[in-house]
């Protein structure tokens, strides 16, 4: 049973962009995806994170109508749209952009942009519009009239992106869209598909850093071994691994010994006269601690509250047996 948490996030109300249920699909004798569900509401950025393998691109593939579902798969609607019945309907509302380039180096950026929206069946004129404005928003005018192939890596995704918006998609397909990227470039990237959320696209990408996924995503999905092991919040997903705890600390030395006989599971460190005491950092376990130390008549003079980070999530999560550790699983609950 995957771990999933309920959604509190920006336009959980609205209808989904995207919307999988029982998803599979087998290569052969390998099972890729063993019946996924996901849900990723309109104009929010969703990540699918996993380890090598796990299905990621093949997700992708098949809602952007790439690659085909098994005959026996659930249910695929995407942009409103029935991926069994109307494929045609979701290509017009999606863009995509794959960990291998849609650019051609042999012809400039401009150019680039230019036969995509010829492909759109832009105007001559409104399509030289459309390749000035993205190009210019995506920071590549002044090299619009070089070749391609000049590009650095972040230009490169840049003009995909940029050239992945001729067609004005309201679903942005994103594999890995930072995959060897410096800091910097990565960071304008980050910045360039916030941009887009707030102009009202739903994106969709995945990728394999946890600092990706905790920094964009509204929502996350942890995929391992074809099914979704958790879903939820970077917050909510950090929960359900174990290793939170609170920590106070105290410059009193008898307010310390005091706090440590009240809170009987906490860990005392003597020297630095602080307490750790094993928590979910949930609203009601913290009022419990402080509710104790009130009636003990004790302020502390600093409560920090430490949860997991992604890579616990993500090793817990996706452990080389397939299976989510059982306290793991409890604590989803
Ligand atoms: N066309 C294909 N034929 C056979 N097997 C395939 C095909 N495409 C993908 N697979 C297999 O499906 C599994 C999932 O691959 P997929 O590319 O979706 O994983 P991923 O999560 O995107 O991995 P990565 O992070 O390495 O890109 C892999 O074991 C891969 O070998």
């Amino acid at each position: 049973m995957p771990a999933t948490v309920m959604n509190t996030t920006r336009n959980a109300t609205a209808a989904p962009a995207v919307s999988v249920t029982g998803l599979r699909k087998s290569y052969g004798d390998k099972t890729v995806l063993d019946g996924i569900d996901l849900h990723i509401p309109a104009g929010s950025i969703f990540a699918l994170l996993g380890p090598n393998g796990a299905g990621k691109t093949t997700t992708v593939q098949i809602l952007s109508t790439l690659v085909s579902a098994d005959a026996d798969s659930g249910r695929v609607r995407v942009a409103g749209h029935d991926l069994a019945t109307d494929p045609q309907a979701i290509r017009a509302a999606i863009g995509v952009t794959g960990q291998f380039s849609a650019v051609d180096g042999l012809i400039t950026g401009e150019e680039n942009m230019l036969l995509m929206a010829d492909l759109h069946h832009l105007s001559k004129k409104e399509g030289r519009r459309v390749a000035a404005e993205l190009l210019e928003r995506f920071d590549l005018t002044d090299a619009a009239k070089k070749p391609a192939s000049t590009y650095s890596g972040g230009m490169k995704r840049r003009l995909d992106i940029a050239m992945t918006l001729v067609g004005d998609p309201r679903i942005i397909f994103l594999d890995e869209p930072t995959t060897g990227l410096d800091p910097r470039s990565r960071h304008t990237m980050w910045g360039i598909i916030r941009e887009l959320v707030r102009d009202g696209v739903t994106v969709l990408l995945t990728t394999q850093y946890l600092e990706e996924a905790d920094e964009l995503a509204d929502r996350i999905a942890v995929l391992n071994n074809g099914r979704i092991a958790a879903e939820g919040t970077a917050e909510e997903l950090k929960r359900i691994v174990p290793g939170g705890h609170v920590r106070l600390r105290f410059t009193d030395p008898d307010a310390y010994r005091s706090a440590a006989s009240a809170l009987q599971v906490a860990t005392r460190d003597d020297e630095a006269l602080s307490l750790s005491i094993p928590s979910d950092g949930s609203q009601r376990e913290l009022r419990a601690i402080l509710d104790r130390l009130d009636a003990a008549g004790i302020e502390a003079d600093e409560l920090t509250v430490h949860t997991p980070d992604l890579d616990d999530v993500f090793f817990a999560l996706t452990d080389t047996t397939g299976t989510v550790p059982a306290q793991t699983q409890e604590n989803a609950r």
